[in-house]
């Protein structure tokens, strides 16, 4: 069941209908009349109990009752509150219901009464007994139950609270440095100094220990007790929450333990939840302990006119820390591990930096961690993303629980800033992250992938149908396809694996050459001619346009091994490479060559045709290979005319170039009769077999792949080689 007030407010009419109180109080004194019922009850607690724990009691009841002229001063800013006794006993025919009627705030006796009950529970839980046993103990110790009885009873939802307790702090904090530099009081100057807040989330929390994980009181225990008392005095508690974990129901509710309690302190302590759900439904049925709900409604006598005032109010803790996911970092534990479990929304930026370490900081602390990577782009953050996350989050279940979920933005990370650029560890993060190859499929969820390859389109197809579960090992197969490729084709070299991670780092670059317009306008067009990106690359422009040139362009790792596996098989000494960008073909054809061997690259773009030259430059093979610059035609037409020809051609520039290229590779004789010409994206993303208008570099593909299969002089062979290989033999 949850708090009639959050779920009514949630459901609509049902609030509307008149309410009649179940256990009606007086109208004049209704809160106080249970405070007072209150005291009599931890009175004959404390009767029973030591004479320490009866000052605890003592001061626990001051609290109250002082909480109860609190409570009047709340009131007082209240419209008039008629209760209602039953439709017979009405008043007048307007009736007023008011949902609100708190105990109020006596901070510094509630903050004793919090360092008695530690000090009476810290011998509990160093005791021998089981952790049940002993949590057992704890519950029904006086003054401990005393102090949750009380802190229950908190209007936590309010500015008074957190005010009453911050003035409380900073008084305490005033007396205290008048004591002796040694006196054990002098601890709490620190604790007031730096961490009040941590106390007051605390005790925020603790409200609801009813409704609390039985680890979780074991956690807020130890805070108070590291907040009131000092790092000495919290480790009986610390050591205590280590082995109540282990036991199997520490992920269950404190009231669930209430028939193993002694009967007095079970008695007690169903007075207080009784109490509550009339005076504060949400303490004992909280839908969320971060969320309230109130209503303030007047009706007519009949019901006919109803006039409602609603609200929520939240209540949030933010906490900016640094080293979150160290083992030791206790400040997510903390939080997941009473719940048992964490499902994180997580920037796919963040994700890939910090993933690993998240996935192992949960696994480490044996909570169940799952992650919803989305992504962080700004011009994803639309209402669809929205939905994504939603849909995501209601797969992961988190209706149970107190919404245990954790949100990790980019935004909030100032490395992710420098992930693609100028920034310290780069290199570093490329390999650690699986970006050494920009193609490597570990960058983003499948739904934000920039389709690249034929299985990039089906999944990013699959992935936008309903049917997630039925088609989610398909995307899983199909996505590992590449990765299996590349995991069984020979590793490239150390230089050829330096142009990838360098390669990565080239998107802001591009982006900036794109900016002063020279970048290829062709190369990475979409359908409507206007270039496009998915990816995370758009990220860092203010105005989200791609670059036209990016990383993915590269041929990478298995077409680099099948070019060195012709070369090497075809006894190849002369090759012409039709399109440079970082220079990962060219490098991989000349290391596959012969000393005397020779790789003519051509490239239109000058900054590529640099940064190629500066990745070979530390290779053995740098030699062999020459660099032209310019347009590929007018380059062709040049090579042409000084006589060459080549064993093998790779052509990997502007799809709608590619058959006039092809056609002056023929007829110029460049392309020798018995060479071998491999063509790249001859499957053009797969365009051609959704039967929808292709792109201008879907039509040049096809364009190409028509010319081959009616040339009698090839015979060729397309491959489903990441984008489509097409290799053709000239045999005359
Ligand atoms: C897909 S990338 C080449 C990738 C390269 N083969 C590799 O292995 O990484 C295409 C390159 O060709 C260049 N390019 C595109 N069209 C061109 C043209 N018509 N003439 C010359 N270069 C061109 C682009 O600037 C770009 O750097």
């Amino acid at each position: 069941m949850a708090c009639t007030k959050c779920a009514s407010l949630v459901s609509g009419p049902a609030f509307m209908q008149p309410v009649q109180s179940t256990r009606p109080r007086p109208a004049s004194s209704l809160g106080q009349s249970h405070v007072q019922g209150d005291e009599s009850s931890v009175a004959a607690a404390a009767a029973a109990s030591a004479s320490a724990t009866a000052s605890a009691v003592l001061a626990v009841a001051g609290a109250v009752s002082l909480g109860a002229a609190s409570g009047r001063r709340r009131a007082a800013k209240l419209p008039k509150v008629v209760r209602l006794q039953g439709a017979q006993t009405m008043p007048s025919p307007t009736l007023e219901i008011n949902y609100y009627d708190l105990d109020a705030v006596e901070a510094p006796r509630i903050l004793s009464a919090v360092r008695l009950a530690i000090k009476m529970a810290s011998p509990i839980v160093q005791e021998s007994t089981s952790p049940e046993e002993r949590l057992r103990k704890l519950l029904s110790e006086p003054s401990v139950q005393s102090m949750l009885t009380t802190v229950s009873r908190l209007p936590v939802f309010s500015k008074e609270m957190a005010l009453a307790f911050k003035e409380s702090f900073f008084s305490i904090c005033f007396m205290i440095t008048l004591v002796p530099q040694h006196s054990q009081k002098f601890r709490l100057v620190e604790a007031c100094d730096k961490d009040d807040l941590d106390l007051l989330l605390a005790l925020k929390q603790l409200k609801y220990f009813w409704n609390l994980p039985q680890s979780q009181l074991a956690i807020l225990l130890e805070v108070m007790a590291r907040q009131l008392e000092g790092p000495s005095q919290a480790a009986p508690f610390q050591e205590f929450l280590r082995v109540l974990t282990q036991t199997p129901n520490h992920g269950k509710n404190i009231k669930h333990l209430r028939d193993e309690l002694s009967a007095e302190a079970k008695a007690e302590y169903l007075r207080n939840a009784e109490y509550l759900e009339t005076a504060d439904a949400h303490a004992v049925y909280p839908t969320s302990i971060y969320r309230q709900c109130d209503g303030f409604t007047l009706a007519t006598k009949d019901a006919s006119t109803i006039e409602a005032v609603m609200s929520t109010t939240l209540t949030t803790t933010i906490k900016i820390a640094r080293k979150v996911l160290e083992p030791s970092n206790h400040l997510l534990y903390n939080i997941y591990k009473p719940l048992g479990r964490c499902v994180a929304v997580v920037d796919d930026k963040v994700d890939a930096i910090y993933g690993k370490e998240l996935d192992a900081y949960f696994a480490g602390h044996g909570i169940e961690f799952k992650k919803i990577v989305s992504s962080g782009n700004e011009a994803d953050k639309d209402i669809r993303d929205v939905e994504r996350i939603l849909v995501s989050l209601k797969k992961a279940g988190t209706c149970m629980g107190f919404g245990a979920y954790l949100a990790m933005k980019s935004d909030f990370i100032p490395e992710i800033e420098c992930h693609w650029g100028q920034g310290r560890g780069v290199e570093e993060h490329c390999t650690e992250v699986g970006l050494a190859d920009p193609q490597s499929k570990k960058m983003a969820p499948p739904d934000d992938r920039f389709v690249v390859t034929p299985t990039d389109l089906m999944i990013s197809t699959l992935t936008k149908s309903q049917n997630m579960a039925a088609v989610g090992e398909v995307v899983r197969m199909l996505d590992g396809v590449d990765g299996m490729v590349v995991k069984y084709s020979t590793q490239p070299s150390e230089a050829l694996r330096n142009v990838s991670v360098q390669t990565a780092k080239t998107n802001p670059n591009w982006a900036e050459m794109e900016k002063k317009g020279a970048t290829s306008k062709l190369l990475e067009a979409g359908r409507d001619g206007e270039s496009f990106c998915n990816l995370g690359f758009c990220f860092h422009f203010p105005d989200y346009s791609c670059p036209l040139l990016i990383a993915e362009m590269i041929s990478g790792q298995a077409e680099g091994q099948l070019l060195q596996l012709l070369v090497k098989f075809g006894r190849v000494k002369k090759v012409l490479d039709i399109g440079t960008f970082t220079g990962y073909s060219s490098l991989a054809m000349a290391e596959a060559l012969p000393e005397d061997g020779r790789v003519v690259t051509l490239e239109r773009q000058e900054e590529a045709a640099k940064m190629a030259a500066e990745n070979w430059a530390s290779s053995p093979h740098v030699g062999k290979i020459e660099s032209r610059v310019g347009e590929a035609q007018a380059l062709l037409q040049a090579l042409a005319s000084q006589g060459e020809s080549f064993d093998l051609v790779f052509l990997d520039v502007d799809k709608p170039g590619y058959f006039a290229l092809y056609q002056t590779l023929m007829e110029t004789g460049l392309l020798r009769v018995g060479g071998l010409l491999a063509v790249d994206n001859t499957m053009y993303k797969g365009e051609e077999l959704t039967g929808e208008q292709l792109s201008v570099n879907g039509e040049g593909a096809r364009a190409l792949n028509a010319g081959l299969l009616a040339d009698d002089r090839v015979l060729q062979v397309m491959l489903p080689l990441r984008d489509g290989l097409t290799l053709a033999f000239r045999q005359n």
